[in-house]
């Protein structure tokens, strides 16, 4: 079009017009361009809850293949043994992302599968670093980009056994060793990672409530965990997670970050909690609530300490970092991970009479719930506790930005479930309207967030594919890939996934 086309100049002016107009209506409708140039667009997953092939390729035995063989740990007594068997199909899944026209994918990398032992004085496992290379250069080769969590909770069995894994310091040595062995082999390639993802689950499921990996509770809680103590091992086990993360970013930074020109964060998982009533008290729990969960972590990688309402009734039972690690720790991120459910009521609650009932869940002081006066603060969802309430990740992103000087974030996680039932008929379990609502609603409000100058990056769905959901074992799809565990595990697109790839087409 333009001269020689032989066409008039004013008509040349209104077909111009014409197609600008084409574009901005093709634009208007909501899609990956309501957000900002780069807004990076992806779906995540985890090793333990998607590879399988758990003593295959040289693979070291985790804490989550331990516990989850512990009849009555897992709902229906299932496993990651073999998961999606993702660690022989990565190329078709793979190719089912790039078909979602997705930016980004974040995986996991397993600990055994690189140092089987735990250690690096026990070897590389030179098929795992393969394993990882492969998917890497098959992500990259399909367009995108690999987004790498160096931990999602699969601690190596060998250093539970040797010393007590992240109750013991010795785990920040070996786990910064198993870092640098991935900075090393993968970061030419690899340029966003995070240390951790929720290290608030790990602890307060895995020494807490035991629900999860490794088990452990006070007896008082449960009879069914394994003996130890919820009102100190979470504070000790977090610790040891800050402190790991830190020496692993000083490290990527020091050694690493100036030739391969990646960035590297930690991935924070948090409700928003709204107060019952307007009381002060109530008002105090919200607080104490959100200090619990998500400052736990976050003020001590902003400000380089525990959030004061911890620190103030907690006394000797909390960690102190000494004046080194709080100049290590404090801003160690080049970018936070925001995992995000749902939202809860919440009010004041007093501290337990008896002082050897203490427990990290005890010590919030706050009781929530997902209904007020019969009103729920979302609509309920299958998983029960779940509500889904979008204008929660917004408070959320608005609290961030407000409340640690306005960070990069990636939204890591946000996603819904249906109910795995054989009695669902697949042409019924692959019309999840429910999530394209889901996801669409909290992507208006991260877009609102942003409109109000928060700094998010980016937006991840949980899930890519219906996979093992930790103590519900397959119970839960989150998906947008319907995983058939009935017939040899085959995929099948959800009408979410069509969605997706619909707002994500350039
Ligand atoms: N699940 C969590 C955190 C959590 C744990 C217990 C209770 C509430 C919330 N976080 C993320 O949620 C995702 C969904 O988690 C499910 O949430 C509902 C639970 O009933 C279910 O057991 C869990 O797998 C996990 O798959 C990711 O690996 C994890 O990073």
């Amino acid at each position: 079009m333009g001269p020689g086309t032989g066409m008039a100049p004013k008509r040349v002016l209104s077909a111009l017009l014409l197609a600008a107009l084409a574009c901005n209506v093709a634009h208007a409708k909501f899609s990956r361009y309501s957000f900002p140039e780069g807004f990076v667009f992806g779906t995540g997953s985890a090793s333990y809850q998607y590879e399988g092939a758990y003593k295959e390729g040289g693979k070291g035995p985790s804490i989550w293949d331990t516990f989850s063989h512990i009849p009555g740990k897992i709902k229906n007594n299932d496993t990651g043994d073999v998961a999606e068997d993702f660690y022989h199909r990565y190329k078709e899944d793979v190719k089912l992302l790039k078909d979602m026209n997705m930016d980004a994918f974040r995986f996991s990398i397993a600990w055994t599968r690189i140092l089987p032992t735990g250690s690096l004085s026990g070897g590389v496992n030179k098929e795992g670093v393969a394993f990882y290379n492969n998917l890497i250069n098959e992500v990259i080769a399909n367009g995108l980009k690999p987004f790498v969590t160096l931990f999602h909770w699969d601690t190596p069995q060998a250093l539970e056994t040797k010393y007590q894994g992240f109750l013991s310091e010795n785990i920040i040595k070996d786990y910064v060793d198993f870092a640098e062995v991935c900075f090393r082999e993968f970061g030419d390639r690899v340029k966003f990672w995070t240390t951790f993802n929720e290290p608030w689950t790990y602890a307060s499921q895995g020494y807490g409530t035991g629900a999860h990996a490794p088990g452990r509770c006070s007896p008082f809680i449960s009879r069914s965990c394994t003996p130890g103590d919820s009102g100190r091992e979470p504070y000790v086990v977090t610790h040891h997670i800050l402190l790991a993360h830190a020496r692993a970013v000083r490290l990527y930074q020091a050694k690493y970050q100036p030739s391969q020109r990646g960035q590297i964060g930690l991935t924070a998982v948090s409700h928003w909690f709204v107060p019952t009533t307007d009381s002060a008290a109530d008002k105090r729990a919200v607080q104490r609530s959100l200090d619990f969960m998500y400052g736990w972590f976050l003020d001590p990688i902003v400000r380089g300490e525990y959030p004061g309402t911890m620190r103030a009734y907690l006394g000797g039972r909390l960690p102190r970092f000494t004046a080194e690690e709080a100049a290590m720790v404090k801003g160690s991120y080049d970018f936070i991970g925001v995992n995000y459910y749902t939202s809860y009521f919440t009010s004041d609650r007093p501290a337990p009479a008896n002082a050897l009932a203490q427990s990290y869940d005890g010590d919030i002081r706050a009781n929530t719930s997902g209904f007020r006066d019969g009103v729920s603060v979302g609509e309920p969802e299958f998983v029960p506790i779940f509500f889904n309430s979008p204008a929660g990740l917004r408070e959320l992103l608005l609290y961030t930005a407000r409340r640690y000087n306005n960070p990069v974030i990636y939204v890591t996680e946000n996603g819904i479930a249906e109910e795995n039932s054989p009695r669902i008929p697949l042409s019924e379990a692959l019309k999840d309207g429910h999530r394209i609502k889901f996801h669409s609603q909290h992507l208006q409000f991260v877009k609102h967030a942003i409109s109000n100058g928060v700094n998010v990056k980016g937006y991840f769905t949980w899930t890519f594919m219906d996979c093992f959901e930790w103590g519900d074992g397959y119970l839960d799809r989150f998906g947008l890939i319907f995983i058939d565990r009935l017939n040899g595990l085959k995929r099948y697109r959800k009408q979410s996934s069509k969605w997706v790839e619909s707002f994500l087409r350039r």
